[in-house]
């Protein structure tokens, strides 16, 4: 997959943010219209949601979220410490993977489901850079469900840089600068008592 045609397909985008370093976001709103409603719901219910422990600094901590990973069978991807055999998708994804294929000109093979059941759900500061993904991961983003903010700031700093407020049937593309000179986080939002359900689209590229 080129470059040149991810760029041509990403200009149909409905903004693009310029960070420093050649670091490049697209948001695409309305991704799939109405049935975009349907399908959280299906979602939230039937994709196998589970809350993994993951030891920081020699400690256990249950993850402030839940998590699910799906992706090709024969894959295999490492994150948090944990490892993830892909077993296939369900059929239920297919429209969508179709549309972020049509959007992006990507064709991501795996992905992980974060629910935030409400704000007080979060995700920490990191890098998508696993060995896996290659040199230069495209992440795709997509979002359903209540509003939330997407932290950014630059790799090796502690000040937050970016903030981008990601909204229902909203898709984030991120080019591979992004991982390279950026972190990204989901703060805790107190305000935020409605669930959002976000599913980051990668592509397992060893093996392959
Ligand atoms: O929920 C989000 O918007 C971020 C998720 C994320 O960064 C990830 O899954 O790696
Ligand atoms: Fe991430």
């Amino acid at each position: 997959m080129s470059v040149n045609s991810t760029l041509a397909h990403l200009e149909q985008a409905s903004a693009v943010i310029e960070l420093d370093h050649g670091a490049r976001l697209w948001r695409f709103h309305r991704v799939l219209g109405a049935p975009a409603e349907a399908l959280f719901h299906t979602l939230c219910n039937e994709l196998p949601w589970e809350r993994p422990t993951v030891r920081v600094f020699g400690r256990a901590h249950a993850v402030p979220r839940l998590t699910c990973w799906i992706a090709d069978a024969g894959t295999h991807y490492r994150y948090s410490g944990l490892h993830h055999r892909g077993q296939g998708w369900p059929e239920v994804l297919a429209p969508l993977r179709q549309r972020l294929r049509r959007l992006t000109g990507r064709d991501p093979n795996g992905v992980l489901g974060n629910l935030y059941r409400d704000g007080d759900d979060t995700m920490g500061w990191h890098r998508d850079n696993e060995p896996e993904l290659g040199p230069a991961p495209w992440v795709l983003s997509y979002n359903l469900g209540a509003e939330r903010d997407f932290a950014l700031r630059r790799y090796g700093e502690h000040r937050q840089s970016d903030l981008i407020t990601l909204g229902h049937d909203e898709l984030l593309v991120m080019s591979p600068e992004v991982q390279r000179h950026y972190e990204h986080a989901l703060p805790r939002r107190r305000r935020v008592t409605a669930p959002r359900l976000n599913l980051t689209f990668r592509e397992i590229v060893t093996g392959r």
